[in-house]
């Protein structure tokens, strides 16, 4: 099964969760978990997923200060999870916190996930930069971040697959990148700026693709599900 795909289960219950897992769980085996569905359903929803041998990214996009994070990502990495992430913006000493708090679960020989750095949201682009006072270019923001995130110690950053191939060149080739906002043509980009297609995701050197909408809120979501793949397929073919 192809793991690069990540499905992003933005649905509002765990019984609506558990039946998009249902009738994808042959074509796919890496699901997320974002707020809308953690802040409702909690550990018992990433029991559910663990249970039926799934892989599971917890997107809390942590964001506070150091001894918070810290606290907060104890709790997560308990929960057996295998991707979560905090906000790179929270700051070098913020990461670092996170980074600690895997060392002392590896130490303990406790399965740890991968820890990634939000950069800037694909939601984002450079107007939306410029509204909150930040004259920088978006694309300069996010090595900056991904930096801070590699220094640190973390294992990658979520970013656009539009800042893949630079953030790789800037971090190394094992630095993970995971990329939302990915589009196949045919589909509605909704409120995402930074958008890429499967296939040019891939070749820009995306290590997992997240896509939720497109595929939750389609018709036949397993069909949904394969036109990613196949297209997915043939970014791999032509990048070997
Ligand atoms: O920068 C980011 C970080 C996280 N996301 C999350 O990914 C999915 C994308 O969903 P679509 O429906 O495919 O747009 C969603 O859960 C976001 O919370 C992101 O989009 N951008």
């Amino acid at each position: 099964m192809n793991e690069k795909l990540i499905v992003a289960l933005d649905v509002p219950d765990r019984i609506q969760a558990l039946e998009v897992v249902e009738e994808l769980k042959d074509t796919v085996n890496f699901f997320k978990v974002g707020m809308e569905l953690f802040y409702r359903e909690g550990p018992r929803l990433i029991d559910d997923l663990k249970n039926l041998g799934l892989k599971v990214f917890l997107d809390l996009k942590l964001h506070d200060i150091p001894n918070t994070v810290s606290r907060a990502l104890k709790n997560l990495i308990n929960l057996g999870i295998d991707m979560v992430n905090v906000h790179a913006l929270g700051g070098q000493e913020m990461l670092r916190a996170a980074y600690r708090v895997k060392n002392e679960a590896l130490k303990k020989n406790c399965k740890v996930p991968i820890i990634l750095g939000v950069t800037v949201l694909t939601s984002m682009n450079q107007k939306a930069l410029e509204q909150i006072g930040l004259k920088i270019e978006l694309s300069h923001l996010v090595s900056l971040l991904a930096k801070e995130a590699k220094d640190a110690g973390l294992d990658g950053v979520v970013a656009s697959a539009l800042e893949a191939s630079f953030i790789k060149k800037l971090c190394g080739q094992d630095f993970i990148t995971v990329t939302p906002g990915i589009r196949r043509l045919e589909d509605g980009n909704f409120d995402q700026k930074r958008v890429v297609t499967p296939k040019r995701a891939l070749e820009l050197g995306a290590d997992y693709l997240v896509v939720g909408r497109p595929i939750v809120a389609a018709m036949n979501r397993k069909i949904a599900a394969k036109k990613y793949l196949e297209e997915m397929a043939g970014g791999l073919n032509g990048h070997l």
